[in-house]
């Protein structure tokens, strides 16, 4: 390609088509910005602009208060004893595993894992050992198994797995496992736990210490109203010390997090988003609540919600074989129910999707969720 005025002009300012839409899609509806953090966006979105005022240690900044939200506010929040931002969650799960695993030892991940944690462990040279779920339509993870699943790496391998991990919420269906539970299966056998909280951290209350779990990884852009890339990491007792080494030669630079990790645009508008994140967790009994009523309004309409029922998370995942038949049908196949929520503003139902898809519910309001609810009624007698 060159590098002429011409073909310079595709790039530039572009405008996102799906601005403004009620949103519905499970990977953005708790990364929408608040108003505070999209001002924030526009005043620290130059390069390098938090490190203003600062002395070598990008989470010891003062001004602006990074140092009081990174060691005071976050471990609060999370339930830790040491807290820090990094890029993502996939970047929390990843500094954990390299720091307290060797090349060949074996993690254990729920089935339900996502696939960020498998690279993680995968970039990590590790072995992976996944503990089974039922299949459909519970997709039910046993606490127990993660035991078994220790037994047996204990028996392969003759050393025990240096690491297990629950995604709480899993990403498909939103079921919450048991994680106390999880956690008190894995110590019996001296195992940490790592709880990925991607889809749970900055929308309902999550407590590491209260669940006993010895890790945490949290996603700002999915669920904290950050704009990515960025992600928290939570760590319990002497772990801290291995997970947040420094390194010999650059003597305030932690290896894990390669010396700095998000800065400037990510990290503020983290921080804009930090008071409304707390309190909109406050509310999750509501956001549960709403989510369990649309799911019935949909499941009314002929579509069937998988996972745990009644559902105790915004993240959901239908069947719908009714959709699916008139897909058959219809001119536009499997395109159609796309093409109808979007000449009705509802965005967030991947594009050809029909006899299965996820959505959620969070923020979205019942208001909204109604008209969503009497969309998906119309669309299907339109058809029918
Ligand atoms: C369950 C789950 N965990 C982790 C991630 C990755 O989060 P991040 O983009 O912050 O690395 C995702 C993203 O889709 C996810 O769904």
């Amino acid at each position: 390609m060159t590098l002429d005025d011409a073909s310079l002009q595709k790039f530039g300012f572009i405008e996102r088509p799906a601005k403004g839409l009620i949103n519905i899609d499970p990977l953005q509806t708790g990364g929408i910005l608040t108003e505070d953090a999209r001002r924030a966006l526009v005043e620290w979105g130059d390069g390098y602009s938090i490190c203003d005022n600062c002395g070598g240690v990008l989470d010891l900044i003062k001004k602006p208060p990074v140092q009081e939200f990174v060691h005071n506010a976050l471990p609060e929040f999370l339930g830790v004893d040491e807290a820090r931002v990094t890029h993502g969650a996939r970047e929390s799960k990843f500094a954990v595993m390299h720091a307290v695993a060797q090349e060949g030892d074996t993690v254990v991940l729920d089935g339900l894992a996502h696939y960020s944690s498998v690279v993680a462990a995968q970039r990590a040279r590790l072995e992976i050992r996944k503990v089974p779920h039922t299949e459909r339509p519970d997709y039910y993870l046993d606490p127990e198994g993660y035991g078994t699943a220790i037994e047996e790496t204990i028996a392969e391998t003759g050393k025990a797995p240096a690491l297990a991990l629950l995604t709480y919420p899993d990403g498909n269906y939103g079921n919450l496992a048991d994680a106390k539970k999880i956690a008190s299966v894995c110590h019996e056998y001296d195992v940490p736990l790592l709880l990925n909280c991607a889809y749970s951290v900055g929308r309902m209350p999550v407590n590491a210490k209260e669940l006993g779990v010895d890790f945490i990884a949290g996603s700002g852009h999915k669920s904290m109203a950050s704009c990515g890339p960025i992600g928290v990491l939570g760590v319990n007792g002497d772990y801290a010390e291995e997970v947040f080494r420094k390194s010999p030669t650059n003597k305030n630079k932690e290896i894990e997090l390669l010396g700095c990790t998000a800065r400037s645009a990510t990290l503020m508008t983290m921080i804009g988003s930090f008071p409304e994140v707390v309190k909109r967790t406050r509310n999750w009994d509501n956001e549960v609540a709403d989510a369990r009523w649309f799911s019935e309004k949909l499941e009314n309409l002929g579509l069937i919600q998988m996972g745990q029922r009644p559902h105790n998370h915004d993240l959901m995942f239908f069947e719908a074989p009714n959709l699916y038949e008139i897909s058959t049908k219809v001119k536009k196949g499997r395109y159609f129910l796309y093409k109808e929520l979007k000449a009705r503003n509802i965005h967030g139902i991947k594009a050809g999707l029909t006899k299965f898809f996820k959505l959620s519910t969070f923020g979205v309001g019942r208001e909204n969720l109604s008209f969503i609810a009497d969309s998906f009624d119309e669309i299907i007698q339109k058809y029918e």
